[in-house]
């Protein structure tokens, strides 16, 4: 069986961050495994409080985990400080790990800083050459680009100067632009586009969580970068069509039954 890490922030209302990221890993058949790096109470409203964990702690799990179990793939979320992304950057360094899916989290759609903007730049000097692929929204790629995306033209001038930062690949995902969905994957030499059809729903908790550990989970199986990214966009598509009416606010993303049996069988 083949085994994914995720590390990332914990949340309470199991739409995004490790719950999402769990749950993901169960969908494609792959043993999950998790780094917490702080603990959040959120739920579809906001986020109402985060627990950073120590960076001894962080150590201590990515340690526990490298030295006895192989890891296929691993996704690293939700890091809140420079001193856990300095932690994370040094242990790694230990073990090469491959498939390393990078979602630089930044700001929650409810408006919470769930990355510290002093971190921002210890993100990406120190995490960005680590990934395989970073999947930055339209927000978080402006504030790495500082530069303002509008549009698909703008969308690629930004993936280019992201991947000039030190990422191996680029996948700027276009859900938060206003027209079809269309996310891009730029590599250095070219660019693949994954369009999906806008569908219309205030319930996309936890989207981008769940697209970055379903592209963590399909590398892990040995998919191609371009394949992994396309079986991802199916996989959210789909979850996203499903989105479920959960609480008051923004409704998280369903990883239901036949999309668990859609996901394994593919494998
Ligand atoms: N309303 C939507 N309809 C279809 N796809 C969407 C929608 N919203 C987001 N997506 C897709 O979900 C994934 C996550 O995108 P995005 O919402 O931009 O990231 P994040 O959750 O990090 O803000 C992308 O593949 C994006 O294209
Ligand atoms: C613990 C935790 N990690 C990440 C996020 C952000 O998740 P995302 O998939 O970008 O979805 P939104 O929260 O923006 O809806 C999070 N909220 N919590």
């Amino acid at each position: 069986m083949k085994k994914a890490l995720t590390i990332a922030g914990s949340d309470s209302s199991g739409g995004a961050g490790i719950q999402a990221d769990l749950k993901t890993f169960s969908a494609h058949g792959i043993f999950g495994m998790s780094v917490i790096t702080a603990v959040t109470a959120q739920n579809t409203q906001g986020v109402f409080a985060v627990q950073d964990i120590s960076r001894e702690m962080i150590a201590a799990q990515i340690k526990a985990i490298f030295e006895d179990i192989e890891v296929d793939g691993l996704k690293i979320g939700m890091v809140s400080q420079i001193s856990s992304i300095e932690v994370i950057a040094e242990s790694l360094k230990n073990y090469s790990p491959q498939n390393v899916v990078l979602d630089p989290v930044m700001v929650s759609k409810s408006g919470y800083h769930l990355l510290n903007p002093e971190a921002e730049e210890t993100l990406i000097r120190k995490l960005l050459p680590l990934a395989t692929v970073v999947t930055p929204n339209i927000p978080e790629a402006e504030v790495m680009t500082k530069m303002s995306i509008r549009n698909l033209p703008q969308m690629e001038a930004a993936a280019k100067i992201i991947r000039q930062m030190g990422a191996k690949n680029v996948l700027l995902k276009g859900g938060h632009l206003e027209d079809d969905s269309i996310d891009i994957l730029y590599n250095g030499q070219g660019f693949e586009y994954y369009a999906s059809k806008r569908i219309v729903t205030k319930n996309t908790h936890g989207t981008g969580c769940t697209l970055s550990s379903a592209i963590t989970s399909n590398l892990a199986l040995g998919y191609s970068l371009d394949e992994a990214v396309s079986r991802a966009k199916e996989y959210i598509s789909a979850a996203i069509e499903h989105s479920l009416e959960i609480g008051k606010g923004v409704g998280p993303t369903h990883h239901f039954y036949e999309l668990y049996k859609k996901a394994g069988m593919m494998n």
